[in-house]
């Protein structure tokens, strides 16, 4: 039987307010398997966009990213969020590793073709294009890699890439060597049927009732991404998808998708 490996992608509201980065750190030092973080920051990068007078543009959920919001957005999700977690790691006794796609080759990523819409510099990861053998060795070494949500094209572009596809292409790519679990970590207690009453956390979804959820509009904004990446993940032979609570992860109310 293969070992677990617990990849958790940290988003949005938590990753911005720095004592509850400081609480969901400290509670993900206490999970004794090997791990990998994945971190957003989308939040707070259109609030520093605003501040330097860009008004940040979204399509679809994902950012129209120019050179100068590139610029921006690699200093903000590659440099200060990515240090700070992995400060915050350090201080709760993990050895962590701060990664872009393009240390080590790890993540490489295409510009996402002009179709309708110009989105700039955002890349979409290449099938196959993790270096899955250098994060197995840095795994074996005790590290835990930190990644933010830079990917690069291996011909010198940084490129942005959605940090919910990090986190479910990882996952994807490490399930031949490990018994993968793939949490997404956000504000909320797991998908609610009412998404203004935290108490009603669903379960446990499966494919044919998320498709229901969504088409009634129980499920949606950033949530329909998530859950999109979330059930290809679990198709593509990912253990386990759980949708929670980024300061209860120690704790049983979540979201569990289920194949069938
Ligand atoms: N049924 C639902 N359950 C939970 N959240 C939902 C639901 N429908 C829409 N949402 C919204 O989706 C948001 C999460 O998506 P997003 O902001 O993209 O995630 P992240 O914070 O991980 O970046 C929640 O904060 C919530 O406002
Ligand atoms: C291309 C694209 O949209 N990239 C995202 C990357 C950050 C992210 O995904 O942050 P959250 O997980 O906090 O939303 C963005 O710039 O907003």
């Amino acid at each position: 039987m293969s070992e677990v490996l617990k990849i958790f992608k940290i988003g949005g509201g938590i990753i911005d307010d720095t004592a509850q980065l400081s609480q969901f750190l400290t509670e993900l030092a206490r999970v004794p398997e090997r791990k990998i973080v994945v971190h957003g920051g989308g939040k707070g990068a259109s609030q520093m966009l605003q501040n330097l007078g860009i008004e940040p543009q979204m399509v679809q959920g994902r950012r129209i990213t120019d050179a100068a919001t590139l610029d921006i957005v690699t200093m903000f999700y590659a440099g200060k969020t990515n240090k700070q977690v992995v400060a915050l790691l350090q201080q709760n006794g993990v050895n962590a590793l701060g990664l872009s796609g393009a240390d080590g080759n790890v993540i490489r990523a295409t510009k996402r073709p002009v179709k309708d819409v110009d989105y700039g510099f955002v890349g979409d990861i290449d099938e196959h294009s993790v270096e899955t053998g250098l994060l197995q060795n840095l795994l074996r070494a005790g590290l835990t890699p930190v990644f933010c949500a830079i990917t690069h094209d291996g011909q010198g572009q940084l490129l942005n890439t959605n940090a919910d596809t990090i986190a479910s292409s990882l996952a994807r790519a490490l399930a031949p060597f490990y018994q993968v679990e793939l949490h997404f970590c956000f504000e909320k207690d797991g998908v609610l049927a009412d998404v203004n009453d935290e108490n009603s956390v669903i379960a446990q979804i499966t494919p044919g009732q998320y498709q229901s959820l969504k088409a009634s509009g129980v499920i949606a904004a950033g949530m329909v991404p998530k859950l999109d990446n979330a059930f290809a993940a679990l198709e593509a032979g990912v253990e386990r998808v759980v949708i929670e609570n980024a300061l209860k992860i120690n704790e049983p109310v979540k979201t569990i998708l289920c194949r069938s």
